[in-house]
Formats: C-alpha cells, structure tokens, sequence
C-alpha cells in the first residue's frame, strides 16, 4: 500500500510558530498517524501525492489527451455531500448557536470528538497544511491549518486555496493567528490491513467552536465536509469573525459586468447550494455588448471601505462545481476552464476513452459510460451516470474571463446584491427592493427547495437567510442584525441596491418557464439599468418588477405565457408564501431584529391595501 513512512518528511516537522508546533505534536499523539508531512504546495508534491492516490485506487488519471493531468475519485455511496444534521457550532453559550445550528455543550463536545479522534489516523499520513483563505498580501490574511489523514484532501486543498510554504512562512514571520482545522476519515489501519479506495466513518462529526475559532471533521472525506477552509473556516468560522470584526462572509458569487457604455459593474448574489452560483459567476451574455467576468462562484467577503463604499473579496482559489448540468451550450467558460486539465472530478462517470461524463455536460449522451458506482452504463439504464452531487475542482485561474482584480487585495465595489431561490412557483423572476431594509428583509426570507448537494430529501422548500442557513456560525438573529447595523458604516447614497430573482419557476405545463443560463443577462441588464435609472418598472407589493417592454427580449424565443408565468406576481401564491414567512420568523424568537418584523408588516399591509 502507498502508505508506507516517508521519515524524511518528519524532520521537517518543525515550525518556530509555538502554537502551530505544540497543536501539530498535540494531535499526533491523539491521532497516532504512521508519519507526520508538512505539505509545502509544490507541483512535485501534487504530482508525487497524485501518483500515489492512483496507486492507492483512490483516484483514476484521466486520458491527458481529454483532460492533462486531471483526475476522477469515486467516493463510498453514503459519503457525497455535506451532512448538515451533523454539523454542529459549539458555542459557549446555546443561545448563540441559534436556532439554525445544532448545538452541544462544547466540554461534552470535546469529550466525544477526543474519542473518535484518539487513534483515528494509525496506519496514515498526517498531513499539515497551512493556508490562508484569500490573499497572502490582504491588510489581516485569515490564515488556516489543516491537518488531515486524507491526500485526496491535501490535493484539493491545493486547488482551492493558496496553502504550502510560503503561507507557514507568512504565518511564522508574524507569529500570526491561524484556525486549526483538525480531519480525519476516521478509518484507522491495523497493520497490514489492506485500505479501502474512499475510506470513510459512518459515523460523521462536523464541529465549530465559534469562540475559539477551531474546526473538527471526522467521518467524510467529502467536499464541503473535509475541505476546511471552505464551508467551514471561510462562512462558518469566518461568519463569527465578521460579526466581531465588522465585515460580512457570505455564500455568493462575485460578477463583473461590462455594458456597452463601457461603463463596469460588480453585482454579488446569494443562492443555496446547487441553485446557479457557479453558472451565473461564469455567465456568457446573450446580449450585444455586454461583457461578463467573474471575480468568484461560491464565498464572497465583503466590507466597507474608506469611502463608505461597500467591497467583495473572494477568499478561495478554485471552483468546487456541481457538475450535472455543466456543459458546453449552459457553461460554456467552466467547460474551458475544465479543459485545460488540473482538475478532480468526484463522483462523475467516466466514458470509455478515459474521460469524464456527467448528466447535460454535451447533447449527445454516450452509449457507455462507467457510472459513479464503477457500473456499466448505457442511455436505457434507470439510475443517473453522474452521481446528482457530482463536483469538478479546477484553479481559478483557468477561467479564462476571471477578472483582474480577482487578485486585488482591496476587493471591488459592490453596485447590487442579488438573492435568489429554485421556487416553482411564488417568486418572480425579478424583483427590486423598495430600500435596503426591504432588500435585507427578502435576504431573510429567501426560501428554496432542498438539492442534491446536502444529504436528506430533494426538492423540499425551506427558508435559507441569505443562503446561509447551513453557514451562518452564530444566532440567524443576530446575523440579521449584523446585516442591518453593519449597513450604518456605509455611504447611504452607496448601498448596493438589492433584488430577489428565480430562474427556476415553472410554466403550466411543469418546465422552466424562464430559459436561464446565458440569457439571464437580460436580467442582469434590467438590474443595472434600474440602478442608472433608465428602466421602467411596476411597483407591487412585493417590489419593483419590470414594466412590460423594459426587459429586453431581443432575439429571445420565449412564449409569452411563459414570461408571463416567469414574471407574475400571484397574490394567492403569496397568501401561503405569507404564512411560510410568519412560520418562519416565529422560530427567530426574541432574537428576530425589530425591522424585520415592521418589514413584514408592511408586506402585508401593502397586500391588503
Ligand atoms: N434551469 C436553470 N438551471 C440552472 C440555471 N443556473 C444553474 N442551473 C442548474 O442548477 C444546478 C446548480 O448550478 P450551480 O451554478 O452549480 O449552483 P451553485 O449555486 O454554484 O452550487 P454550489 O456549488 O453547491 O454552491 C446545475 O445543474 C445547473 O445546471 C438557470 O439559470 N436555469
Ligand atoms: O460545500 C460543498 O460541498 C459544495 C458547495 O459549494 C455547497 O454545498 O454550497
Ligand atoms: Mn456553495
């Protein structure tokens, strides 16, 4: 087995960051690895790791003539998505974990992730990873480190966020404060035993303790459960740092937009899970002259600046992308990005010259494939070849229309927020806030039906503040107060304006009745032409929708009884959409902010006025 000690490797593991080696030498002796590695982010150490996850069975190489050094995992069935009944904030106090999050007394907690961790790794690597989520040169880097028994975790690691070397030399020259983010697969080896492809626990733990700014993930060596620095430092972790520290971590994209004014634009949106980030960040305008680029596609880090404008940083160096549904005429720049090679694909299928596959990637479906499960797959077979959850992770950098100030410090200045659902039916394709209260108000009313990319059903709508509700580190209360009170340090003329949009509403005879993809840039345009004033629209008592002729459908083949479905306001649909939200904001408690509800009363005083 390609576990076998790299004892070189150990004398390196010394650091003069006190804490980080005490913390190292702390978990080796609870976690009992074979041998400690010090990951330093080079390309020998990627290509070494890589061989030895082929080695292993855990990763496949793909055909370099397809996709140049790239490569396909397949992971246990029961380990394909992050697991939020599992996922715990362990603040002091339960009151602070809110009603959103799971919470244990944090000793206890301790208590119980001390023995699922004790001999956790023997028969492994220990691999410690330093990283810092954005920028190295930001005024205060939010350095990380991860230590992990999962090379499949180094490897992704190294494409999602800037790790190695460099970042433990930063982290050693200021003596700098990093979250220790602790996993294991927890699947220890006795001697000799032979590894499984995707070792993995039944049992999973994704723990947060808020105050102390640490991270424990024990049982899956899945995405968004394994690779700390995303879910769980840059929103969870990071969420409580932006509240003590006056900054917001939120789950968007970041869009650059381009009109053919040559005038430039940046708009942030926040959609759950599997909902369209990843397609609108890397969006190709079906419009004339507008020009689209993407600064980011999954966490957005924003704060004002000295102007009082308010800025978006993306923390993150790679795109984790649902893969179903990516393909050459729906995402056509994350298709090229992908094509370059430097990826791991997870839970696709593979096509018989040693590619990848996925549900909607071309047209044409394959005649054989071997599915996610290792089966052999043609078009009659009954289950999807593409796990639903199924990921690409590439460097962003490959995207060849990222912007330029993606790699800016100092981030971009935010003109409009956009939060958006998959509803059926209710929610309008767009809709404008009256004001930034009202705009904060639909953000914590948002609602969605439930996806593939966490475990449990599909396809059940619920309420998701912001698309935070598996993110938000603290009290959701709190956190909408935060929104609200942050807004105060802000330019008032500057705000961002916000909207709430829906690719996703249905026509009468249950298909999209919107097309999406490309063409929501007409969308996008009618945002920023409301913000320059230009475009006309009829105010409801949900917002501003467009007036009849201001969205412009130009060279657009849809039926009008599906834009009328797309666009309408429904005050049916909006009686029980009503009900949800007095449900909703029930379970907020004491915590609900005083303007939240006066905006609900006013949402409903207009309906019946
Ligand atoms: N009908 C329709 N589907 C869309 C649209 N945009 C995205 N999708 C589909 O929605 C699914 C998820 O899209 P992504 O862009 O990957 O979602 P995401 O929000 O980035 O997801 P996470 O990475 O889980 O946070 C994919 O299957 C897409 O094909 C759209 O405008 N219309
Ligand atoms: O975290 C993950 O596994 C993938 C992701 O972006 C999400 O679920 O929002
Ligand atoms: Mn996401």
């Amino acid at each position: 087995m390609g576990h076998a000690p790299v004892q070189e490797h150990v004398e390196q593991a010394m650091t003069t960051h006190e804490g980080l080696a005490s913390w190292v030498a702390e978990v080796a002796a609870l976690t009992l690895p074979d041998t400690i590695r010090w990951v330093d982010g080079s390309a020998q150490e990627y290509a070494e790791l890589t061989d030895q996850l082929v080695a292993d069975g855990t990763l496949t190489r793909l055909n370099p003539e397809l996709f140049p050094q790239s490569f396909a995992a397949f992971s246990d069935p029961k380990d394909v998505a992050r697991v939020e009944g599992r996922t715990f904030i362990c603040s002091e106090k339960e009151r602070d974990a809110g009603f959103t999050n799971n919470w244990m007394e944090p000793t206890e907690m301790k208590a119980i992730l001390n023995e699922k961790f004790a001999g956790s790794m023997r028969g492994r690597t220990m691999y410690v990873i330093p990283f810092v989520m954005g920028p190295l040169d930001a005024q205060d880097p939010k350095f990380g480190v991860e230590i992990t028994d999962s090379a499949y975790v180094v490897t992704s690691m190294r494409i999602m966020a800037n790790i190695g070397a460099e970042v433990l030399r930063a982290i050693e020259e200021r003596q700098a404060f990093f979250v220790p983010a602790l996993h294991s697969v927890g699947a220890p080896l006795a001697p000799g035993e032979k590894d499984v492809a995707w070792p993995c626990n039944e049992e999973k733990w994704i723990v947060h303790f808020p105050e102390e700014r640490s991270i424990f993930s024990f049982g899956s060596g899945y995405g968004g459960n394994a690779l700390l620095g995303k879910k769980c430092f840059a929103l969870r972790i990071a969420s409580v740092m932006a509240r003590d520290e006056g900054w917001l971590a939120e789950h968007m994209l970041i869009l650059k937009l381009t009109s053919p004014e040559n005038k430039d634009y940046h708009v942030v949106a926040a959609f759950p899970s599997a909902c369209g980030k990843t397609n609108l960040a890397l969006l190709e305008p079906t419009i004339p002259g507008w020009k689209a680029q993407t600064l980011g596609d999954d966490i957005n880090w924003m704060r004002f600046g000295k102007d009082g404008e308010l800025r978006a940083v993306n923390p993150e160096a790679g795109l984790f992308g649902v893969a179903p549904g990516t393909g050459w005429s729906t995402n056509p720049n994350a298709m090229a990005a992908i094509a370059k090679g430097n990826s791991i694909f997870t839970n696709v299928a593979l096509t018989d010259d040693g590619g990848v596959w996925w549900e909607g990637m071309t047209d044409e479906v394959p005649a054989h494939l071997t599915d996610w499960q290792g089966n052999s797959w043609t078009p009659d077979s009954e289950t999807p070849a593409a796990h639903p959850n199924s990921r690409f992770c590439t460097p962003i950098d490959q995207v060849d229309m990222l912007s330029p100030d993606y790699f800016s410090p100092e981030g971009v200045e935010i003109n409009a927020i956009l939060f958006g659902g998959r509803r059926k039916t209710t929610i309008p394709l767009v809709t404008q806030a009256r004001d930034w209260s009202h705009g904060i108000f639909m953000g914590s009313t948002l609602s969605s039906e439930t996806t593939a990319a966490a475990t449990g059903a599909v396809g059940v709508v619920r309420r998701d503040p912001m698309a935070m509700l598996p993110f938000i580190g603290y009290d959701a209360g709190d956190y909408l107060k935060h929104w609200i009170d942050l807004s105060a340090q802000g330019d008032q003329a500057r705000l961002p304006q916000i909207f709430l949009v829906n690719w996703f509403r249905r026509n009468s005879s249950g298909g999209f009745a919107w097309p999406g993809f490309g063409e929501n840039s007409r969308v996008l345009k009618w945002i920023i032409e409301r913000i320059e004033g230009t475009a006309a629209a009829v105010e409801t008592p949900i917002g501003f929708v467009p007036a009849e002729g201001s969205l412009d459908l130009n060279g657009l083949d849809v039926a009008a009884s599906d834009l009328e479905d797309a666009l309408k306001v429904d005050a049916t649909e909006w009686e029980s959409e009503l009900a949800g939200i007095d449900e909703w904001y029930e379970r907020f408690g004491d915590s609900l902010p005083a303007e939240m509800s006066a905006e609900l009363s006013s949402l409903k005083a207009r309906f019946s006025a």
